[in-house]
Order: structure tokens, then C-alpha cells, then sequence
């Protein structure tokens, strides 16, 4: 079965060599075609309709199913390739008590690990397709989630497969912080990171693609540099890529490593040496940028403008989680990447979509091209514009085909 999407106002392929395509700085890099449509085809049990066709409608072929937009924008479904949806607990005080000065020093996390625990899985099932259903009826069609609110070997597993139950971009993140239950004592950290390379990671690899570290040495709940590199070297002999939380609370080596041992991405990036920058600037690792964060934590906001400037590749995430940002809103984050991180609104789209997939490293999501998935979202609007434009208005949301 095939079909047509026609009567598309602004359809952005991020597909810049694309025939038709808008020559405006506006647009770059977007691959904006204006009164267009797609045809999409197949889609069944095991595989996912594709994109057969794209470009100007009056030239569409004919399908089996037609239906017009009546001149409304769609833009590549959003990847959100950074959250923790796995979790229970409230930590709505925290948020109230941050902004009034306090800081964030990442304690909290055990509040949601004892909720967490807590919880049977039917309720964690429920918990998070809700936070799933909410992330789709604002756009994103790919989701990344994490583990690590369970720090057991029994509960990273069973987030892991509570996970994979929704997506397929899994990460298991058993060193997120050291337990309470671990914190006596050096000989009981150490343990814990034992068993986080051991054991937990034994059991835990089947059910994840990646491995993930909370590498902060300016928490005492997190982990240092060498400590994050054990880590990420059990993870990838264990068969799993490789991603970074870093340089989030303050200066650090997450993104050097990240760098060096060819992770996928290396998140948060706030405060960033110009060592930092050169070395993300001359390799394949993604900077994903997590503006919630720094909105709901009072801190500075990381300078994309910066990274952009020189050469990185730059993706924006929402890091949903209790704690940091508890908010799936793609349509958000872009919003405050051009009004307060100095991107503009292409470059802000280019980065919840196409280097987003970069950030997962997968090429059949981000664009809207022939061959690639029909991951569309639909804007209730006549241009694209409107995402950061009608800033907390739900303009967009996913296309369901
Ligand atoms: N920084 C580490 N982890 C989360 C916060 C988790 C929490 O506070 O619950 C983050 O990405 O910001
Ligand atoms: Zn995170």
C-alpha cells in the first residue's frame, strides 16, 4: 500500500541538495521545498513505512491513498537522543528549591532510585508509555532511554527491558551515580564499580546497544575520569557503543574521553576548555546539548555558537528525567537553543533532527528522503518557523501514518 501526502506547505527534507530546494539563509542546510508532498509506502508487522517519493506536488505520483495538508509544514520527526523515562518518584521540590539557589549536585538521583526500586513493573510500563505517548504528540518519532535509576543488578535489568519494550536505542547507565547503600566507605565505591563492570554489566548487555557514565568529578555522587573509562572500556568489550554524560557541573575529562575512545556523543558539554572544543571539532563524536537542563538547574547555558563556529557537530536532546528537566518537549529545547545557546532556527532544527540521528548513529532517521523511515511530524502551520516562533504552543506533533 502506498501513500501520497499532498498540499504540504514547507516540507523540510534536510536534504540541502535536494531538487526544488529554497535558496534562503533562512532555510539552509534544510532542504525546504514549498507546496510539496511525499508518497510512503509499505509498513506492516515487523518493518516500518518508508519514503518512496518527495518533491513538488504537482509533479507527485499518483498511490493507492491520498490526503491533502492544506498547506500545513512537516519537518523530519524529532530524535530525542538523550532521556531517563524509566523512573517514579516526585522531585518537583528540588525544581522549586533550585530556583530559589540551590544547586544542583546531583544527591537527588537517590530519591528516584528509592522510588524506582519501589515500583512493580506494570507501573513503570505505565509510567513511561506515558512519558512515551506525551514525546510523540510533540513530534519526536525516536527516542533514546537510559537505565539507571535501578543501580541493582535486578532493576537495571528490569529498565533495560521495560526500555527496549519502547525503542530500540537502549543505554545501559549503571554508573549514573554510586548507590546510597555504597557510599560508606572507598572499599564499598569500589565495589559498586565492581559490579557495575561485572556482573550488572553481564547482565545488563543483552538487553542494551549502549553504555553510558555520569563522568563528573565535581559531584561526589558521580564518577571521576579513570573511573569512567573502566566503565566505557567493560561496556564496548562487552559489544556496546559508547555514549557520555560530561562536563556538566563544571570542567572535566568526560569529553576528552568521550573523544578519545569514539563515543557516539558526549552530553551536556556546559563548560568546555577550547582544548575541549578543538578535540570535539576534529572527531566523529556528536555534542548533544541539553538546554532544559541548564533552564530548570539555573546554570549557564552551554554556547553552541561556539562549537558550531568551530566545526562540531551539534545535537539537542531534552534529557527528560526527574531531576535536571523533567520535560519531553523537542519543540522546547529548540526554542531555547536559538533564544538563549546563539544557534539559529535551521541550525536549531538541523540539530533535533538530522545530527540528532548522528548523535544514535543511525542514517534511516533525520531527513525525509527516498529509502529513509517515515518518521514525519506535522506542523500546525504554514511554516516550520513556528516551532520556536509559538514558543509553548502545541504546534506540532507526530505524523501517524
Ligand atoms: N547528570 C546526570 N543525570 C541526569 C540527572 C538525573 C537526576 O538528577 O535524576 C542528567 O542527565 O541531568
Ligand atoms: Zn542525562
Amino acid at each position: 500500500m502506498s501513500m501520497l501526502i499532498t498540499g504540504i506547505g514547507e516540507l523540510v527534507t534536510n536534504d540541502g541538495t535536494v531538487d526544488g530546494a529554497v535558496d534562503d539563509p533562512l532555510h539552509a542546510g534544510l532542504g525546504v521545498i514549498r507546496d510539496a508532498a511525499v508518497v510512503l509506502s509499505g509498513g506492516g508487522e515487523d518493518s516500518a513505512p518508508t519514503v518512496e517519493w518527495v518533491g513538488p506536488a504537482d509533479q507527485a505520483p499518483a498511490a493507492d491513498w491520498s490526503i491533502s495538508l492544506e498547506g500545513r509544514a512537516v519537518v523530519p520527526g524529532f530524535v530525542d537522543s538523550h532521556s531517563h523515562l524509566v523512573f517514579d518518584g516526585d522531585r518537583s521540590a528540588e525544581f522549586a528549591a533550585r530556583m530559589s539557589g540551590t544547586p544542583y549536585d546531583g544527591g537527588g538521583i537517590t530519591v528516584t532510585v528509592e522510588a524506582t526500586r519501589a515500583a512493580d513493573r506494570p507501573r513503570l510500563r505505565e509510567l513511561l508509555q506515558q512519558r512515551v505517548s506525551e514525546m510523540r504528540s510533540q513530534g519526536t518519532t525516536t527516542v533514546e532511554v537510559k537505565s539507571g535509576y535501578g543501580l541493582t543488578v535486578e532493576d537495571e535489568v528490569k529498565a533495560l527491558r521495560l526500555a527496549r519494550e519502547v525503542t530500540p536505542e537502549v543505554t545501559f547507565l549503571g554508573a549514573h551515580v554510586v548507590p546510597p547503600e555504597a557510599r560508606g566507605s572507598a572499599a564499598d565505591r569500589a565495589a559498586y564499580l565492581d559490579l557495575v563492570v561485572g556482573e550488572m554489566l553481564t547482565a545488563c548487555a543483552p538487553h542494551a546497544r549502549w553504555i553510558d557514565v555520569f563522568c563528573e568529578p565535581a559531584s561526589p555522587h558521580a564518577f571521576d575520569g579513570e573511573e569512567s573509562r573502566r566503565v566505557l572500556e567493560a561496556g564496548r568489550d562487552a559489544g556496546l557503543e559508547l555514549r557520555v554524560h560530561g562536563n556538566q557541573l563544571g570542567h572535566g575529562p568526560g569529553v576528552q574521553l568521550a573523544v578519545e575512545l569514539g563515543a557516539a556523543s558526549v552530553d551536556h558539554c556546559t563548560y568546555l576548555t577550547d582544548e575541549d572544543v578543538e578535540a570535539l571539532a576534529g572527531s566523529g563524536t556528536v555534542a548533544t546539548l541539553l538546554p532544559g537542563v541548564e533552564f530548570s538547574t539555573r546554570q549557564p547555558y552551554p554556547d553552541a555558537r561556539r562549537l558550531l563556529d568551530a566545526g562540531v557537530q551539534v545535537a539537542i536532546a531534552t534529557d527528560c528525567n526527574p531531576g535536571t528537566c523533567y520535560s519531553s518537549s523537542m519543540p522546547l529545547m529548540i526554542a531555547l537553543a536559538v533564544r538563549e545557546m546563539g544557534m539559529t532556527p535551521a541550525e536549531a532544527l538541523r540539530a533535533a533532527t538530522v545530527t540528532a540521528a548522528k548523535a544514535l548513529r543511525r542514517t534511516d532517521i533525520g531527513r525525509i528522503a527516498v529509502g529513509q523511515r517515515a518518521d514525519l511530524a506535522l506542523v500546525d502551520a504554514p511554516s516550520w518557523l513556528h516551532i520556536p516562533y509559538r514558543v509553548g504552543v502545541p504546534v506540532v506533533r507526530a505524523l501517524e501514518v
